[in-house]
């Protein structure tokens, strides 16, 4: 395996144990310190990206005014509050199983990102994460967890309903949040063309939920909850709760920006297919997340995406400055696969993908 040279990454090779698709996870619960395998050397040192709290930074470049997007998503009651917290309960009971409970749903080899363990992608660092992880397709909540709980009893049931309804509230916002981002684009459904495309992208939204539970540690800065990534899809929301532990990377100068642990706060991380989709207009962004030692954390991001057959094709908006497509048009699994490719080399898949160069650059 290639190992990567930038400062995030660790330079020993990985514990053969933790290659297997299944493999089980480190006993949290029990560690007193951080063993080898999860330690990640330089994540906080001086050459990575210093760390600030959001609202202690500045940015002069940048507008920050009412015509944002997301501006009137905060008034009405655009998400069911309870749904959410309901969510976040069941996601709790669900990391609080015994261990051979969650060890029975576990990724099954070659099953895709399904299941309880290690995302496929996350198998390929030599180190392994501060974190457990749970993926899984809303259509098939009933039958995956039917692998935790195989009564199918009242627990079955109460975790299965709160999933469903997190999931509903999710789609919801996301086909509301993706007919703004259209309109801010100027690629709303006024015109036939533009409407037509609009429709076709929302009525084929695909969601993956991934619950994250990142459970206190002994020595938070030599561990990683979740690596620096950016996600691959559209757009993904990450409900935030009192526990902080996201945080964004900001550019020039690049520094890590501590999303606050506002209970209630959805926040939207735009994906690589959504760069591609808006032609490079909307950016996707760098992201992790870290531990700490009092509290555990646990984390639902909703993955939105288009269908495994859709090509996503750059939106060019008529009239706008700009004319031509910047990237070439990508399925999501095709993405995946030069994304997989490119691992352990510095190159963006974005970068690949590019046909001609952006006025901005992208180092
Ligand atoms: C729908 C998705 C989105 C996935 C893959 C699949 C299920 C799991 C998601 C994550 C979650 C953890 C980071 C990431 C980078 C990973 O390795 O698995 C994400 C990835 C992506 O956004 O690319
Ligand atoms: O837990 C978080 O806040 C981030 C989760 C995330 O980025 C992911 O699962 O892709
Ligand atoms: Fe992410």
């Amino acid at each position: 395996m290639q190992i990567k040279t930038s400062s995030t990454m660790p330079t020993s090779p990985p514990p053969a144990e933790n290659n297997g698709a299944a493999a089980a996870y480190f006993d949290f619960r029990a560690a007193e310190r951080v063993p080898e395998s999860h330690v990640w050397a330089g994540m906080h040192e001086k050459d990575t990206a210093p760390v600030v709290a959001a609202g202690d930074e500045h940015d002069d470049d940048e507008d920050h005014d009412d015509d944002e997007p997301g501006g009137d998503m905060r008034d009405g009651h655009a998400v069911p509050v309870e749904s959410l917290s309901r969510a976040e309960e069941q996601a709790a009971r669900l990391f609080a199983l015994p261990a051979p409970d969650k060890a029975r749903a576990a990724r099954r080899p070659g099953g895709g990102s399904t299941g309880y363990g290690v995302p496929p992608y996350l198998l390929r660092y030599p180190k392994r994460m501060w974190a457990e992880g749970y993926t899984f397709p809303p259509p098939a909540i009933r039958d995956e967890f039917r692998r935790v709980w195989p009564d199918a009893g009242d627990d079955y049931h109460r975790f299965c309903s709160a999933m469903e309804e997190y999931d509903a509230a999710m789609r919801a916002l996301g086909e509301r949040l993706l007919a703004m981002f259209f309109k801010a684009l100027g690629l709303a459904g006024d015109d036939a063309a533009g409407g037509k495309t609009e429709r076709r992208i929302r009525d084929t939204l695909t969601s993956t939920i991934h619950l994250n539970m990142f459970p206190r540690c002994p020595d938070p800065d030599r561990a990683v909850g979740l690596v620096a990534h950016t996600d691959s899809g559209f757009f993904t929301f990450i409900l935030q709760s009192p526990v902080p532990g996201l945080q964004l990377l900001r550019r020039r100068p690049d520094r890590w920006v501590t999303v606050p642990g506002t209970p209630g706060a959805l926040i939207v991380v735009v994906g690589d297919l959504f760069h591609v989709l808006t032609n490079g207009r909307f950016h996707s962004v760098f992201h992790r997340a870290v531990v700490n030692r009092e509290n555990d954390r646990i984390s639902m991001p909703y993955f939105l995406g288009p269908p495994a057959d859709m090509k996503v094709t750059p939106l060019v908006a008529a009239g706008s400055p700009e004319s031509k497509a910047v990237y070439q048009a990508v399925t999501w699994p095709e993405y995946m696969a030069i994304r997989d490719k490119l691992f352990g080399t510095n190159i963006s898949a974005l970068t690949m993908i590019r046909v001609a160069k952006e006025e901005d650059e992208e180092s």
